[in-house]
């Protein structure tokens, strides 16, 4: 990845200086090297023994990491494994939220994995939830977050073969605008590969360095094939925006800013491609109110379907659908 023009410039003229030694010029353009340096290094990650600081610009500049092979091939069979014993229906896991892709929803039922896109929400299930307390996924989390580790949102995509519609695409999205808690920098997603992903199964597409900005508005894209339900993505999406195509391999994890914009394409083999996935948030978060902000939609369709599946009204908020699900996994759980 290239590096931010003005970090270039600032690293010539440090080279320069270098090689003229003397001078208030150095000592003062130093300085504001430096300052410049850690004003961008505090900003989205924290001060740590583990990332390099080639590591900790990436993340700076960029909003992702990408740490290969950190996963062993080991938990992820036992993920595997797990997953399609919830598929065959063998255990039922409480709260588990099974998503079916949009163009085999109404079709007939089969219990196995071919007619599960995801599962959501599996903090109930030990063995899969063993994925969020991994330490050495917490090791990079706490880098970017801080101690205080809340595991808020948990996922296992299984992502089908497309049936023809494109309907397996997940659209350019900031995942923040599903969540009504904040800082936005004390909160980061840790994504793994469960087998080799490429383009042709559907491998995360992002845009680098669109963590910079801010959050933007979300609704369904106008697509002919039909969307899953709340996938959202960015209204006004500019698809000849550059773009980086992550390709990975089973166990290599990605780590990535909830602005950061990102979706995966369309799944072209006959394989379902398989990712793991944890959003986790400081301990020290706080919960906001969406009303009136961008994030209103996504609100409602929430509660639409918490009415629909609990019997439940107006009492339960947005904001409570999120403490429930939590999970404290390291340090201290102080507002969340
Ligand atoms: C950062 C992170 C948070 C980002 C994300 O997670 S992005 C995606 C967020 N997505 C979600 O939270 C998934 C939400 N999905 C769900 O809650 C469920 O899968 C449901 C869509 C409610 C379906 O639940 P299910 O138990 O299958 O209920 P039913 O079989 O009774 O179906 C209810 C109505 O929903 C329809 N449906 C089922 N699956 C999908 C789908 N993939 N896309 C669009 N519509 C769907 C289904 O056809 C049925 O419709 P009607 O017959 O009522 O018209
Ligand atoms: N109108 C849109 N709104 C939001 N996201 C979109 C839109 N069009 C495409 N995307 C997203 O862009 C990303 C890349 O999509 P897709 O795989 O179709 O393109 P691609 O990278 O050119 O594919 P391929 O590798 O097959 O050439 C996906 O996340 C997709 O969902
Ligand atoms: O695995 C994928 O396709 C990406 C899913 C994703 O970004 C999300 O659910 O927020
Ligand atoms: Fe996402
Ligand atoms: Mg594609």
């Amino acid at each position: 990845q290239k590096m931010s023009r003005p970090l270039e410039r600032l690293r010539v003229i440090i080279n320069h200086l270098d090689r003229h030694p003397a001078g208030i010029a150095r000592q003062a353009f130093l300085f504001l090297f430096y300052y410049f340096f850690f004003f961008q290094f505090g900003r989205y990650t924290l001060d740590n023994d583990l990332l390099t600081p080639e590591q900790r610009l990436f993340y700076e500049e960029n909003g992702f990491l990408l740490i290969r092979n950190l996963v062993s091939k080991q938990d992820i069979d036992r993920f595997r494994r797990e997953f399609e014993r919830i598929c065959r229906q063998e255990i039922k896991v409480p709260g588990l939220v099974v998503m079916r892709d949009v163009a085999i929803a109404k079709s007939e039922f089969v219990p196995d994995q071919r007619a599960v896109s995801k599962v959501q929400d599996f903090q109930e299930d030990p063995e899969l939830f063993r994925y969020c307390s991994l330490p050495k996924i917490l090791k990079y989390v706490e880098c970017f977050i801080g101690p205080n580790i809340m595991a808020m949102h948990t996922m296992l995509i299984n992502k089908p073969p497309d049936a023809g519609k494109k309907t397996s695409r997940h659209p350019m999205h900031q995942d923040l605008h599903y969540f009504p808690f904040r800082p936005v920098d004390r909160i980061v997603c840790a994504w793994t590969a469960m087998e080799t992903v490429n383009r042709q199964n559907g491998c995360l597409v992002v845009l680098p360095g669109s963590h910079k900005g801010t959050l933007q508005e979300h609704d369904y894209p106008e697509w002919e094939g039909g969307v899953n339900k709340m996938y959202h993505g960015v209204r006004d999406y500019d698809p000849e925006h550059p773009r980086v195509h992550l390709e990975m391999e089973k166990g290599d994890t990605v780590f990535f800013h909830p602005l950061l914009i990102h979706g995966s394409g369309m799944n072209q083999t006959q394989g379902f491609r398989k990712a793991i996935s944890c959003h986790y948030a400081s301990g020290d978060c706080y919960y906001i109110d969406v009303k009136g902000t961008t994030q209103e939609n996504i609100e409602k369709e929430v509660k639409e379907i918490i009415v629909r599946r609990h019997a439940v009204g107006d009492e339960l908020t947005f904001k409570d659908t999120w403490a429930i699900r939590g999970r404290l996994v390291q340090g201290e759980r102080i507002s969340m």
